[in-house]
């Protein structure tokens, strides 16, 4: 496994992929991080793995899609431990640049997407510079890739509907596929922010799973008003010295409120435990 730390480097190493020897006509398949590497990020890596011939992961604690210095201070990073991760995983090359790099002095241009896909649960949550901080990290290094898929969690449901979105308005050639959320035993969806989770935290975290598994049970009783679904969200929420910062339950293409689960709709959840803010999601799907 290689690593390179500059766009020039990455391009040099990519070129000898595609064209040289045995392989060939190389399928690339990319797998973005911003490091601090478990298994989600892992599953992401085997799925690219069977479906390339070649797996390239960005590891790269992106500054600009952080509103809170705090948060961006208090981010895990463990570089030689995602090295060895990422390789066991099978990984090919690894592109962790600076911030220099990405964002050079004199940088000035961002990628904005517009409309309620950004604007509401996480895009309000983490203010509106977020979802912008995204785009434009992305799709540089789709640009300095050019993958033929590249894989995102749908623990990150509206990123990853945002990373779609932008892919398919600017005309980036890579397929975006959708991986789903890895789990730890008590349901807690795995998150680099975990590690920073006490253990009375972690236990109060594991309420968010529980919220979602209660949604869905309520739902197949049969309830599907939106009002009394969040509201049995809240009562499992409540109590675990969690600070609730949105119960929504929302269209999975569009991010708009929807009041009845008549078709599919994502239940999501973002929720602070002490300093570490935790989101969560499941898709809720209405029996006929
Ligand atoms: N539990 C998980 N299962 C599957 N994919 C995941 C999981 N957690 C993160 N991912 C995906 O891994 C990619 C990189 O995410 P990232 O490096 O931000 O990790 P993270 O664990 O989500 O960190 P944090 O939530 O603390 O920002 C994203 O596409 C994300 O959706
Ligand atoms: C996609 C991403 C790597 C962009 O910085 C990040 O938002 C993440 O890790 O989910
Ligand atoms: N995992 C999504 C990226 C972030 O938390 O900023």
């Amino acid at each position: 496994m290689r690593i390179v730390r500059t766009i020039h480097e990455l391009r040099d190493a990519l070129q000898s992929v595609r064209t040289g020897g045995s392989i060939g006509a190389a399928r690339v398949g990319m797998v973005p991080t911003m490091g601090a590497l478990h298994e989600g990020h892992l599953s992401l890596v085997r799925t690219a793995r069977a479906e390339n011939d070649c797996v390239v992961m960005s590891i790269f604690v992106n500054p600009t899609q952080f509103g809170e210095a705090a948060d961006l201070a208090a981010y895990p990073r463990q570089e030689a431990q995602d090295v060895e991760l990422a390789e066991s995983a099978g990984v090919d090359l690894v592109f962790a640049p600076s911030v220099a790099e990405m964002y050079p002095t004199g940088f000035a241009t961002a990628v904005h997407v517009s409309g309620p896909l950004t604007e509401v649960l996480e895009g309000a949550g983490r203010g509106s510079a977020h979802f912008d901080g995204v785009a434009t990290i992305v799709s540089k290094l789709l640009l300095a890739v050019l993958p033929d898929n590249a894989y995102f969690g749908q623990k990150d449901a509206q990123q990853l509907r945002v990373v779609q979105r932008m892919t398919q308005d600017l005309g980036i050639p890579t397929r975006i596929r959708s991986c789903p959320t890895l789990r730890d035993e008590d349901g807690l969806a795995l998150s680099s922010r975990n590690a920073l989770l006490s253990d009375t935290e972690r236990a109060s975290a594991s309420r968010i799973p529980s919220a979602l598994t209660a949604v869905t049970a309520a739902l197949a009783a049969g309830d599907i008003s939106v009002s009394r679904l969040r509201a049995v969200a809240e009562e499992v929420l409540v109590g675990g010295n969690l600070d609730v910062e949105y119960v929504e339950i929302v269209d999975p293409d569009t991010f708009e409120s929807v009041k009845f689960v008549e078709r599919p709709a994502l239940c999501a959840i973002a929720a602070r435990v002490g300093t570490v803010r935790l989101i969560d999601n499941t898709l809720l799907v209405p029996q006929r």
